[in-house]
């Protein structure tokens, strides 16, 4: 197990607040003035990826006080507990592995005592099986017909991976076959899929690791419902219904025959468990190869982050330069802003990746924090955000790390769409660390026939600042395996940051409060009772309900 460092108590720490001191009145577009090999010393390449840190408020001793941080916060003996399977989830006792649901190293890991290979093999081969039969139709609906749509019945994390990835590959799918997602408990989403298809060419995959959330439960059996006034019989259940989980005991309780589960466990988190069979949904949707790509890419990512020294590895640096902002410059949220349509769903995926997961206000030791934790993440696909929020990026008051994420090749090579799109992506991290100047905005304006009055007048409004710092990362393509590798930097981004912040990031207490006062007040909405058991302003909602209804 590794340390419960305070990350406030360690030297680097001290440090690194007075070098903060420091930096605060330092220009990035000096120090790229000062030093023509900045770029080379601060971008890297893994494989397809080039990630350029170059364009933030560091310079080199800024990451030899946050690669001292890292190592006195025990960052190194942090990876071995992952990689080890130790139980580093304490507060639910568990091994965090999905690092061994893409594990092709051929070498055995270990959960209590017990290597757990052997079975996520097994789970892959029935997975490859199942797409196999679905996709040569070889699997028949109760009319005898192959299946041509998937609704994916999930939430959280048993939604927003498959969605975000199936999405992020569009170009990928197999002819023949249209995946749908329905996690909304409002049953708007359940019945506005089921008009796009077909009881009889329809596949519904229960994905749910606990096999207990409301949500799912209760959309799964308005699908089966809606299947039975179809299909009549409920014999055809087991040809249009299949489970994805850990709990056997509720999957069989629902009606999916065991042989109808695919299985995973306890120790894949269910926002880290796209690579387990709650990626069945991908699966299908891309063909199994692909989905191989995938966990292959997220692989290569798992041994950059194992094998590469601190100042070198891409989790470890985006953790780090994260951390810098959000505990010496106050950052309070984090945009993650892909130049790639099909990675429309990226942000929203991180949200829970990093919200849930490092969201947490008690350190391990059970006492409360002195330092801040997970900024907020959000973001929207370029250029859409450019015309909508980059505005407040550009000057607002607010300092906004920004993630820049494109493609070199487009799957779309139409036109000149592409440089278009990868000039605005060029041009944003340019202007947001050049700004500009007020000299430069009263010249702009004289050019264009203003008045000295006028232009005294306009340029306060016109002066951008600059100096606000972005990551780049370049990808050759979005293939399964660039994305694979992508997704894992971003996972180990958020285990580095939550074992420097000294908090169990694989445990979400957070989200049980909601939850059981929801439970509570469901019946209370079926009668016809005044409710005063509440608040007031709690009680004067309901009842205003009942009264609206
Ligand atoms: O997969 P399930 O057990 O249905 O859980 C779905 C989701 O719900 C919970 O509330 C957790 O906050 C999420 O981490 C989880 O991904």
């Amino acid at each position: 197990m590794f340390p419960r460092t305070n990350p406030t108590n360690t030297a680097a720490w001290q440090a690194l607040q007075a070098h903060a001191g420091q930096m605060k009145a330092v220009q990035m577009k000096e120090l790229f003035a000062q030093d023509p090999q900045r770029f080379e010393q601060f971008s890297f390449r893994f494989e397809d990826i080039l990630a350029d840190f170059s364009k933030n408020r560091i310079n080199q001793e800024t990451l030899d006080h946050l690669v001292a941080l890292a190592h006195e916060c025990g960052l190194k003996e942090g990876i071995a507990a992952l990689f080890d399977g130790d139980f580093i989830n304490e507060t639910e006792g568990r091994s965090v592995l999905h690092v061994a649901l893409r594990n092709f190293s051929g070498q055995p890991m270990y959960s209590a005592g017990e290597d757990v290979m052997p079975q996520v093999q097994a789970v892959l081969q029935q997975m490859k099986g199942f797409c196999e039969q679905v996709h040569s139709g070889a699997w028949k609906g109760f009319t005898g017909k192959p299946i041509r749509y998937i609704v994916n019945i999930g939430i959280g994390g048993s939604d927003l991976g498959p969605l975000m990835v199936t999405e992020a590959l569009k170009p990928y799918w197999v002819a023949g076959i249209t995946p749908y997602f329905v996690s909304n408990v409002d049953a708007t989403h359940i019945e506005e899929t089921l008009k796009k298809v077909n009881a009889e060419e329809t596949l519904f995959l229960v994905a749910s690791k606990t096999f207990t959330t409301q949500e799912t439960m209760t959309n799964a059996l308005t699908a089966r419902d809606w299947f039975l006034q179809s299909a009549g019989d409920a014999a055809h259940v087991a040809k249009h219904f299949v489970a994805l989980s850990t709990n056997e005991k509720e999957v069989t309780k629902f009606g999916i025959d065991k042989a109808n589960m695919f299985q995973f466990w306890d120790w894949v988190g269910g926002r880290y468990s796209l690579w387990s069979a709650i990626g069945l949904s991908i699966a299908l949707t891309i063909g199994y190869e692909n989905f191989e790509g995938l966990l292959k890419g997220a692989h290569a990512s798992d041994l950059h982050f194992r094998n590469t020294a601190f100042a070198e590895n891409l989790p470890v640096l985006m953790a780090l330069i994260g951390i810098w902002y959000v505990n010496f410059f106050g950052a309070q949220s984090e945009a993650i802003l892909p130049y790639d349509q099909y990675l429309h769903r990226f942000a929203a995926y991180f949200q829970q990746g990093n919200m849930e997961s490092n969201g947490k206000s008690v350190d391990r030791n059970g006492e409360p924090v002195d330092y801040a934790t997970g900024p907020v993440i959000w973001g929207e696909p370029g250029t859409n955000g450019q015309h909508a929020f980059y505005q407040l990026i550009h000057q607002g008051t607010v300092l906004i790390p920004c993630d820049f994420i494109a493609p070199a090749q487009s799957h779309n090579p139409t036109g000149d769409h592409h440089a278009k799109l990868l000039s605005n992506f060029f041009a944003q991290t340019e202007a947001l660390m050049n700004g500009k100047g007020e000299e430069e905005v009263e010249q702009e304006l004289l050019a264009q026939g203003k008045s000295a009055e006028d232009v005294a007048k306009l340029a306060p409004f016109k002066i951008f600042e600059g100096n606000r710092p972005t990551n780049s990362f370049l990808i050759k393509k979005i293939t399964p395996y660039t994305l694979g590798q992508l997704i894992a930097l971003y996972e180990h981004k958020i285990f580095v940051q939550g074992v420097i912040w000294n908090i169990y990031s694989f445990d979400q207490w957070g989200v049980e409060l909601g939850k059981q006062l929801a439970t509570k007040i469901l019946p209370e909405l079926v009668t016809e009772d005044t409710i005063n058991s509440h608040d007031a302003s709690t009680n004067g909602l309901i009842n205003a309900y009942k009264a609206m209804r």
